[in-house]
């Protein structure tokens, strides 16, 4: 399938959306290919204008939208779902093209992004309220649970797809409206699922969408007393800012920020399942992933050969465009990933870090870098203190269990942990100790629609996903009845 193939659909969509209706734009934007640096599309650069009239629209259309029974939206909930798992292999290619990922795990994302969709039609039903005893004889105390009304969803470009339906799914579950700000380098992937909302039936009006001058869109949803709920994935920095953004006029904020995850292997572990999983984590969307490993911290005892295994095993990753046969690891989003990379690479190397496998820029050139393995790693370089976000496995040498959960909290951010080990009073003990949202023990896997989502200290505020995920966009109404 070549990229005209996926322009000449219908899903795909290079407009900004108001009203159920795609608009063009005299000013436009380029949307290019991070494996090639082909421009696959030109988008509508919106700005303030077509931010308000988006609120606007999602603002008209909350009234209708609530009023349906929650069976109503579940129906059209699910046939969104439905969709989304038909096209899965045209929005897989969409996906790669336009974000890099490899075809496999493009594909496994649109059924990631779909299971969010399935989840949330059939929570659309349990948004319960309560009855509570009441303090006086005849009376009584409802409270229940109605839609925080129009809710910004502001998307990032690693999951394009997953992380729109994991906003979307509750929002509209729950009877919220929306404007949807995907991120500029990948807005195709959400453009396409929203023309597949409205295929399902999603009324026009429910969901807008708008990309292109990222400041004036966000200023105009801050601005706005319409828009009662943001709901953001992306970086610590700009969610504080959102935060303090918010603050002006109160919006309910759920903050999905950046990691430093540690992954941590006792001396009892299974180490081939440990390697296994590092490679899994470390290397998922070439390691562009806020739950992805940042720290390998090794025990002393098992550290040689956990590290020879890794290094063996990372250098046979195939490392190309994702469209391409057998390519485990594409390219970064950008040469800006890229830089990053190499300054974190090279700072560590200047410090004392061994390169065991690849350490530099992939001989494809663009952005492509090599699978890379450090060993020997200490805790003042700075791939140690930031996520690095690319496909860099650093190992750190660690003797006893204190020292390491001393080692692996001192870092602002908690959102993703891993452990292994063999040894059951560990896996509470450590489990407990940890500063993190979740983590992942003998499992190098956090992400499902199942569980709840989410980070603490600067990782963020809310959960995603799981029974919690609708709560996010629903608020308490308490009536208290009286005269009974
Ligand atoms: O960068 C964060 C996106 C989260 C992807 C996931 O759900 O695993």
């Amino acid at each position: 399938m070549t990229t005209q193939v996926l322009q000449d659909s219908p899903l795909f969509q290079t407009g900004y959306l108001v009203d159920g209706v795609w608009k063009s734009l005299d000013t436009t934007f380029d949307v290019l290919n991070p494996a090639t640096g082909e421009i696959i599309a030109s988008v509508a650069k919106a700005g303030k204008k077509e931010t308000e009239d988006a609120i606007a629209a999602a603002s008209r259309a909350f009234a209708g939208w609530r009023a349906k029974t929650a069976k109503e939206r579940s129906v059209i909930l699910y046939r969104w779902y439905e969709l989304i798992i038909e096209n899965k292999s045209w929005l897989g290619r969409l996906m790669t093209t336009e974000q890099g990922k490899p075809l496999k795990e493009a594909e496994g994302e649109v059924e990631y992004a779909a299971s969010f969709i399935q989840w949330f039609a059939e929570q659309a039903k349990r948004a319960n309220g309560e009855i509570i005893p009441p303090i006086k004889p005849g009376s009584r105390i409802l409270a229940t649970r109605e839609p925080v009304g129009v809710v910004a969803a502001i998307t990032p470009w690693n999951f394009p797809m997953a992380m729109l339906t994991r906003k979307l799914g509750p929002a509209l579950a729950a009877g919220c409206t929306g404007i949807i700000k995907p991120a500029n380098n990948t807005p195709l992937s959400a453009f396409a699922l929203l023309a597949l909302a409205k295929k399902a039936g999603v009324p026009d009006g429910v969901l807008n969408a708008v990309a292109g001058n990222t400041a004036e869109i966000s200023d105009a949803i801050m601005a706005s007393h319409e828009v009662r709920k943001i709901s953001f994935t992306g970086s610590t920095a700009v969610g504080k800012t959102l935060v303090r953004n918010a603050a002006e006029t109160m919006k309910k904020v759920s903050m999905e920020l950046g990691g430093n995850a540690p992954y941590i292997v006792f001396e009892d572990a299974d180490i081939d399942a440990a390697v296994q999983g590092a490679i899994a984590n470390k290397f998922r969307n070439a390691g562009q992933v806020c739950v992805s490993v940042n720290r390998f911290y090794i025990h002393e005892s098992v550290y040689d050969t956990f590290t020879q295994k890794l290094s063996t095993a990372v250098s046979a990753l195939k490392v190309g465009n994702g469209l391409e046969e057998g390519v485990v690891v594409g390219p970064l989003i950008e040469p800006a990933a890229i830089e990053k990379v190499r300054e974190h690479v090279e700072d560590a190397v200047a410090k004392g870090a061994k390169v065991l496998a690849g350490g530099k820029a992939h001989s494809l050139g663009g952005n492509f870098w090599q699978p890379t393995v450090l060993g020997d790693c200490s805790d003042g370089m700075k791939l140690a203190q930031e996520e690095t976000f690319g496909p860099v496995a650093a190992c750190f040498r660690f003797t006893s269990e204190e020292e390491v959960v001393q080692r692996a909290n001192a870092t602002p951010f908690g959102l993703a942990a891993y452990f292994y080990t063999q040894n059951l009073s560990r896996v509470f003990r450590v489990s407990q100790a940890i500063e993190s949202g979740m983590i992942g023990i003998n499992e190098c896997a956090v992400s499902t629609e199942l569980g709840p989502f989410g980070g603490v200290k600067e990782s963020g505020l809310g959960r995603e996903g799981s029974v919690l995920g609708l709560e996010e966009f629903l608020e308490v109404k308490t009536l208290h009845l009286g005269g009974l």
